[in-house]
């Protein structure tokens, strides 16, 4: 069956295009286009977004730099005044007098009434005191419940076992010795209500010189923690953190958390609770640090520091001396947090425009990605649908309505080709022409209908009877063509023999049940050199044909260029 024939450009895809498999494919693009948007959507808006969360978070912790700052200061302030006060208390009269002649008891009384005064106006001094060079009481005066009293005699103890007489032993005169922030301890107990207590010490000399023991101050730090914790619930979140050096809570809003060291509770420490933040916040002077509970700003309160955190409002005269131990003793942090609601409910996505874009986002990537989806497969629809129409169209142009081969212009496309072929390399290539006889009878006496499954008939059994390499069309009403190439004039004339026999054969099938036979005449021609184009040929192979119907039809005829002659019948 010959194959050389324009290709059938039938494009199966196009007779496929059902409509379920069209919204299959609006599907699967669908969610393809769905996981491609939420995707670019998610790769662009989460680095906006986390520069968008970061600003403001710098922006909530730059609000809440007026409560760190005036945190400080009011520590720092509040430290001073005591250095200031202890300062007083040296330089004072009485206790000059004291203790040029310790033995005096008026000097004695009239030390004891200045301290009292003190002690009464002031309102923090738990205890004002004079040790001795061994680090016994000699003058003592209590606060209690608000009352000033004077320590008689025989209640005065012997403190030269405590850890502030030894540390206060180390320095000079004119130095001060700050201690740690922690709870009072009365005979070995911690005196309830609680009393954070700071001890300001001193050296003491008289006018000669001498040493003459050390001036102690029991400062009551419950005013100054409460102010901080007033400064703290003006905050944001209300909450706000006081830590000594150890990372133990001298304040915190959760008050149970506090004391932690003094009250035995050693897991009650901020290395306990934010393990990581911990190392970061001991060593830097300030920062921040993040957990999924919320923003932590920290900074170091120093509040003995007057060289690097002198506010601008208080002026010092002189630097206090001030011991360096009592400088680590007070090296505490401030640690304010703003929690993950509080920074949600500010940001624009939580807010109700926020909120209705994004929902109005996540409802529009799905209308997005089904428009996207619906109109490329409509584009993929008209792309098949333009080259079905480009296709059928090429059909047209080149095949038989009727028989399904090549037409005449396609056959001598195919044809001419061929002859260059066989004329470049010099192989034989035969024409045959074949004509069915008496065909308009079949006509008349049949109709046009069956005419026209005669002639479907008759060119089914030339594509059946030929090899691949031929090239058959129908040239004309009921007259056909065919080409044979490498095929010398002899086995030509075999297979035009062979076709005519074939032909003649045919019981073509009626739709009222009978059969009907019919008979060609074939015209033969071989190539010549003179025959340059296939026109010439088929001429050759026509006159054969004319030949053939001349001498009675149902025959195979070979052009002669001499008269022709009958080769069967
Ligand atoms: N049914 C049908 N008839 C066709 C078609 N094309 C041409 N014909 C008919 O074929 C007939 C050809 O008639 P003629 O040229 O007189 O030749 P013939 O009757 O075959 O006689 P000879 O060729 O001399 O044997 C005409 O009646 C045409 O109408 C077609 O496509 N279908």
């Amino acid at each position: 069956m010959p194959t050389n024939t324009l290709k059938d450009p039938t494009n199966p895809e196009l007779n496929e295009l059902g409509n379920t498999k069209i919204n299959r494919m609006i599907l699967m693009r669908f969610t393809l286009f769905l996981l491609l948007l939420t995707a670019l959507l998610v790769a662009l808006s989460l680095p906006i977004y986390s520069e968008y969360e970061t600003g403001l978070k710098e922006q909530l912790l730059a609000q809440e730099e007026v409560s760190v700052v005036s945190a400080k200061q009011m520590i720092q302030k509040e430290m001073y005044e005591q250095l200031h006060l202890l300062d007083m208390i040296v330089e004072s009269n009485p206790l000059k007098n004291y203790l040029d002649e310790t033995d005096s008891k008026q000097n004695k009384q009239l030390l004891e009434a200045m301290l009292k005064n003190i002690s009464a106006s002031f309102h923090r001094y738990d205890q004002i005191r004079v040790l001795d060079n061994s680090g016994q009481e000699k003058v003592r005066v209590n606060l209690i419940d608000g009352k000033a009293v004077t320590v008689a005699e025989e209640f005065l103890q012997d403190k030269s076992a405590s850890y502030y007489f030894k540390a206060a032993k180390k320095i000079h005169i004119g130095q001060i010795y700050v201690s740690a922030m922690d709870l009072n301890v009365e005979q070995g107990k911690i005196v309830e209500p609680y009393q954070p207590t700071l001890r300001f010490t001193t050296p003491l000399e008289d006018s000669q010189g001498k040493p003459k023991g050390m001036l102690v101050i029991n400062y009551s730090a419950k005013g100054m923690l409460e102010q901080f914790r007033d400064i703290m619930t003006q905050r944001v979140d209300q909450q706000g953190m006081l830590l000594d050096s150890q990372g133990y809570w001298l304040s915190n809003h959760e008050r149970s958390n506090e004391w932690g060291f003094d009250l035995g509770k050693p897991e009650h420490k901020f290395a306990s609770f934010y393990p990581n933040a911990w190392p970061k916040v001991k060593e830097s002077k300030s920062g921040t640090f993040e957990t999924d509970k919320g923003v932590f700003r920290y900074v170091s309160i120093e509040p003995l520091n007057f060289k690097d955190y002198q506010p601008a409002h208080f002026r010092i005269e002189h630097q206090p001396l001030i011991a360096e131990s009592a400088f680590i003793n007070t090296n505490w942090k401030m640690v304010i947090f703003i929690p993950k609601e509080l920074i949600n409910s500010y940001s624009f996505l939580y807010q109700p425009l926020g909120r209705a874009l994004s929902l109005l986002l996540i409802l529009l990537l799905p209308a997005i990605a089904f428009l996207s989806a619906y109109f490329s497969v409509q584009r993929k629809i008209n792309k098949i649908k333009d080259q079905q129409l480009v296709a059928l169209l090429t059909h047209r142009a080149n095949f038989d309505a009727l028989t399904g081969i090549n037409n005449r212009r396609a056959f001598f496309e195919l044809g001419e080709k061929e002859l260059k072929q066989a004329h470049r390399q010099a192989i034989p290539l035969v024409a045959l022409m074949a004509d069915a006889d008496h065909f308009k009878k079949v006509n008349d006496t049949y109709g046009h209908a069956v005419g026209d499954l005669v002639l479907k008939d008759l060119a089914k059994t030339l594509t059946n009877t030929l090899r691949d390499v031929d090239i058959c069309g129908r040239i004309g009403g009921e007259e056909f063509a065919v080409l044979l190439p490498h095929t010398p004039e002899e086995e030509a004339l075999e297979v035009a023999e062979r076709l005519r026999e074939a032909l003649a054969a045919r019981k073509v099938p009626l739709p009222d049940g009978n059969t009907l036979s019919f008979t060609v005449s074939v015209g033969l021609a071989l190539l010549t050199t003179e025959d340059q184009h296939l026109d010439k040929l088929m001429q050759k192979a026509d006159l054969a044909l004319y030949q053939a119907k001349e001498q009675g039809r149902n025959r195979v005829v070979v052009y002669q260029e001499t008269p022709a002659v009958e080769e069967s019948t």
